[in-house]
C-alpha cells in the first residue's frame, strides 16, 4: 500500500482495532474484512462491543490503536463529515418538526447544491425506500416501518460508499421485520454498496447477510457465511451462542477415516473425522443441532444412541422443543415436527432414548 495508487479490492479494512475506556478493553485488537457490495453482519452478546466498532467506523468513536481502510484509503486524517459512511441509528434519529421530504433533504442541504436537482433526487429516494406520496408527512404521523425507511434516505442520499446500520429494525414488530428485512437487501443490492449491519438477532444476521462476523468479549470469534457459521461453529462460544445446537464433551478413544469415537461421560459418541485429524487423549467437543437429534426407534441404527430424562416441552409454533436431561447433568435440547394426531407427549421425568447420526456430529476444534 506505499507508495504509488493501491488498488482497493476491498470496501474496508478493519486492522487490530482497539478500544480501550480506562482500564476496560471495549474492543481487542479486531481484524475484519468487507469485500465490495458485501452485506457484512455483526452479531454477538450484548456489551460485546458491536456498537462500539460500528461508531469507530462512522467516526463517532475514537480508537486507541489500529487502522481503518475504504477502499484502501486510511480515514485517521478524514473528518467525520468528509467520511464515506453513514450511520443509521436504531432509534432513527429524525428531525420530528420536519416533515419527510425535509428530514431527507437535510443532509445535503447543509452542503452546496442546487434545489431543484435536490428535489429530483429526494424523489428519487423517496421511490427507492418507498415513501412515494409521504414527502409531506410529519414524522410523528408515520409508521416504525415508514420513520425506517426515512432513516434509509436519509443515509443513502448522501451516496455513502458504506451503509452502517444499528439494529435498525428492532423497533419493528416481528411481521414489519420480516418485510424490512428483505426491503433492506434489495435496497443493498440495488446501491451495489456494502452494508454494515450490527444485530443481536441471530435470524436477522443469517438471513441477510452475505457473511456473519460473530464478536464476544471485544474479540472477533468467527467469521464466515451463515452457513457456515451455523454448521461448522469453529469455537464454543459460537456454537452455544448460535442457534439450537447441542454440546457434548469428551476425550478422543478412536479416529479412522470415517468416524473418530469420544468418550463422554454420557457414552461413546462418534462423529465426523474432520479435515483436522484430532489426536488420541485430546478433549474435543462435539456438536449436533437440535433437529438433527431424534427419539431411537427399533429401526435406527446404533451410531449414536443416548439416554435422557425428558424434562420438559415448548411448543414453538410450526414445532416442538423438548428439553432432556443428560446422565451427566447437562441438558440438550431436541427439535421435531410433530405429526397432528400423534400420542400425547411422555410425561416430564420419563426416559427416553435417544439417536443422533454420525454425519450430524461435528468435531469443534478449539486452541
Ligand atoms: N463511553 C464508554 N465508557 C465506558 N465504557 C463503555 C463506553 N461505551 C461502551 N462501553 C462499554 O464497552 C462495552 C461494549 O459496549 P457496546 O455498546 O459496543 O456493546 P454492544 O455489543 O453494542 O451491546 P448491546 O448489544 O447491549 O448494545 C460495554 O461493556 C460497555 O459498557
Amino acid at each position: 500500500m506505499q507508495g504509488g495508487k493501491a488498488v482497493a479490492t476491498k470496501d474496508l479494512e478493519l486492522i487490530g482495532i482497539t478500544r480501550r475506556f480506562g482500564e476496560f478493553v471495549a474492543l481487542d485488537g479486531i481484524d475484519l474484512e468487507v469485500g465490495q457490495g458485501e452485506f457484512v453482519a455483526i452479531m454477538g452478546p450484548s456489551g460485546c462491543g458491536k456498537t462500539t466498532l460500528l461508531r469507530i467506523m462512522a467516526g463517532l468513536e475514537s480508537t486507541t490503536s489500529g487502522r481503518m481502510l475504504v477502499k484502501g484509503r486510511d480515514l485517521a486524517a478524514v473528518p467525520i463529515h468528509r467520511r464515506p459512511t453513514r450511520l443509521v441509528w436504531q432509534d432513527y434519529a429524525l428531525f420530528p418538526h420536519l416533515n419527510v421530504f425535509d428530514n431527507i433533504a437535510f443532509g445535503p442541504r447543509l452542503g452546496p447544491h442546487v434545489p431543484s436537482e435536490l428535489r429530483k433526487k429526494v424523489l428519487e429516494m423517496a421511490d427507492l425506500v418507498s415513501l412515494e406520496g409521504l414527502l409531506d408527512r410529519r414524522i410523528s404521523q408515520l409508521s416504525g416501518g415508514q420513520k425506517q425507511r426515512v432513516a434509509l434516505a436519509r443515509a443513502i442520499i448522501t451516496e455513502p460508499e458504506i451503509l452502517l446500520l444499528d439494529e435498525p429494525l428492532s423497533a419493528l414488530d416481528a411481521h414489519l421485520r420480516i418485510r424490512m428485512q428483505g426491503e433492506l437487501r434489495r435496497l443493498q443490492q440495488a446501491l451495489g454498496i456494502s452494508f454494515i449491519y450490527v444485530t443481536h438477532n441471530q435470524n436477522e444476521a443469517f438471513s441477510m447477510a452475505d457473511r456473519v462476523a460473530v464478536l464476544n468479549k471485544g474479540r472477533v470469534e468467527q467469521v464466515g457465511t451463515p452457513e457456515a457459521i451455523y454448521h461448522h461453529p469453529s469455537s464454543r462460544f459460537v456454537a452455544q451462542f448460535v442457534g439450537m445446537n447441542n454440546l457434548f464433551s469428551g476425550k478422543v478413544a478412536t479416529v479412522s477415516e470415517h468416524y473418530t469415537e469420544i468418550a463422554s461421560d454420557n457414552g461413546p459418541i462418534r462423529a465426523v473425522t474432520g479435515s483436522k485429524s484430532p489426536r488420541i487423549g485430546e478433549t474435543v467437543h462435539v456438536v449436533v443441532q437440535a433437529d438433527k437429534i431424534k427419539r431411537a426407534t427399533a429401526h435406527t441404527s446404533n451410531e449414536n444412541r443416548i439416554n435422557a430424562i425428558l424434562r420438559g416441552r415448548e411448543f414453538a409454533g410450526s414445532h416442538n422443543v423438548y428439553l432432556f436431561d443428560l446422565p451427566n447433568g447437562n441438558e440438550i435440547k431436541i427439535v421435531s415436527e410433530d405429526e397432528p394426531g400423534s400420542p400425547p407427549e411422555k410425561l416430564s421425568g420419563s426416559p427416553s432414548d435417544l439417536y443422533f447420526s454420525v454425519r450430524d456430529a461435528f468435531i469443534i476444534g478449539f486452541q
